[in-house]
């Protein structure tokens, strides 16, 4: 199967304030912009990803990453609001849709081809995060309607709407997203990409 991988991110002066007690406003800043850079490259690395479509008013990161992925604008209504509008650009090619959060420093390229390999199985799915309660990775197959439910609790969301929970490793680095300090030394544990490692 080949996949459109969609990421939404926020402007990187409004993220990541579970951090603001241990980070400053502007490294909180810059580390929002290094984690999406380092989560985009990653996808845009993955075998079976054809084309990645990020979703972000972020001027700095629209800059940065012109010419490697497609940018579409934030249309407003939150989370969910944008990547509903990354899902139409996607899909409106009938493809296989995956939705990736854009805060996981540490994603493999291996680790994602290893979900979106399991993924191909199901004609919507998901990936929850480290903690099980979240989702990083939210898959349809071609022509089947994504309806996004973005949030705390969205894992149980997700499940209950129909999408099956994906079986990655426990360790798969697909899981590790950043909310809260403590996750920052996990990442930093697996090993975070180029962007993150020169801001942590
Ligand atoms: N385009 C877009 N992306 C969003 C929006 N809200 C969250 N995201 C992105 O979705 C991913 C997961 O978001 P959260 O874990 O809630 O991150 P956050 O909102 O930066 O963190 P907190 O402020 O600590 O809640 C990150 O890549 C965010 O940048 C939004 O309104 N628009
Ligand atoms: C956006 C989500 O949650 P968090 O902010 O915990 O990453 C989610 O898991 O859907």
């Amino acid at each position: 199967m080949r996949w459109v991988v969609v990421v939404p991110v926020k402007p990187a002066a409004d993220g990541k304030t579970r951090l603001a007690g241990v980070l400053s406003a502007s490294a909180r800043e810059r580390l929002v912009r290094a984690m999406a850079r380092d989560t985009v490259a990653a996808a845009v690395a993955t075998p079976d990803v054809d084309r990645v479509v990020v979703v972000t008013a972020d001027a700095p990161l629209r800059t940065l990453l012109a010419g490697t992925v497609e940018l579409v604008d934030e249309p407003g209504g939150g989370l969910n609001g944008a990547v509903r509008a990354g899902i139409d650009r996607a899909s409106a090619a009938d493809v296989a849709v995956a939705v990736l959060l854009g805060d996981l420093p540490a994603l493999r390229p291996d680790d994602l081809a290893d979900a979106l390999r399991l993924a191909d199985a199901h004609d919507r799915a998901f990936v929850a995060d480290a903690d099980g309660t979240g989702t990083t990775l939210l898959t349809a197959l071609p022509g089947v309607p994504v309806d996004p439910a973005f949030g705390p609790g969205s894992a149980a969301a997700h499940e209950r709407a129909g999408h099956v929970r994906l079986a990655v490793g426990a360790t798969s680095t697909v899981r590790r997203d950043v909310d809260v300090p403590e996750d920052l030394a996990e990442v930093a544990r697996l090993g975070v990409g180029p962007a993150t490692g020169a801001v942590l």
